[in-house]
């Protein structure tokens, strides 16, 4: 759902330049990006966001230690839906404790709305308990990205969730 900011994102943490804004089209299937430091190894799976492709998005929630979930500031028409398709996500049981991110995009835009204002319209503190931040931002600029993906980092660092998954795949290299 979010390649532009996929590519922001390695640019960051990896100190080289993302794909160019204009090579980047719908995404139909999966993006994998990584991100490796000395202290933590980042695994994005980069997910279509037409509502067509949605189905897929199950499959990848068992092993997923934490969701990040971009909405188009600037696209208030699709809100609901934006709104709606998360809630849907949310209540997935193979994703019980997932930490979640989501990332209020294009806010370099003049006719995006205001971080406030979008918080106040989709209000998911509401129903879920899982840790959560909310972060408007700009997949362009890259405001908001750095202060969103260091707080999963130290979040999935304390989760039960993350504990669960490794003892899994502890388990699994064992057999
Ligand atoms: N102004 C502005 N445009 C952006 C930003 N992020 C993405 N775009 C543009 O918005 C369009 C959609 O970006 P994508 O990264 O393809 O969006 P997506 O969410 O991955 O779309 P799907 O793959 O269909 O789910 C592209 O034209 C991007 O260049 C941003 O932060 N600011
Ligand atoms: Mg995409």
């Amino acid at each position: 759902m979010y390649e532009t900011l996929l590519e922001k994102l390695k640019s960051i943490y990896l100190k080289g330049e993302g794909l160019p804004h204009d090579r980047i089209g719908p995404t139909v299937g999966l993006n994998i990006g990584r991100i490796e430091d000395a202290n933590v190894k980042l695994v994005f799976w980069d997910l279509g966001g037409q509502p067509g492709l949605r189905t897929i998005w199950e499959k990848y929630y068992d092993e997923a230690h934490a969701i990040v979930y971009v909405i188009d500031s600037a696209s208030a028409s699709t809100f609901e839906d934006a709104k709606s398709a998360l809630e849907k996500v949310l209540r997935h049981e193979d994703l019980q404790e997932a930490p979640l991110l989501v990332f209020a995009n294009k806010q370099d835009l003049p006719a995006a709305v205001t971080e406030e204002e979008l918080d106040r319209h989709l209000h998911l503190k509401e129903f879920d308990e899982r840790p959560y931040m909310f972060v408007a931002g700009s997949a362009y600029d890259g405001t908001g990205i750095k202060l969103g993906i260091d707080w999963l980092v130290e979040e999935m660092g304390k989760s039960r969730r993350t504990e669960a998954l490794r003892a899994r795949t502890d388990t699994y290299a064992k057999i």
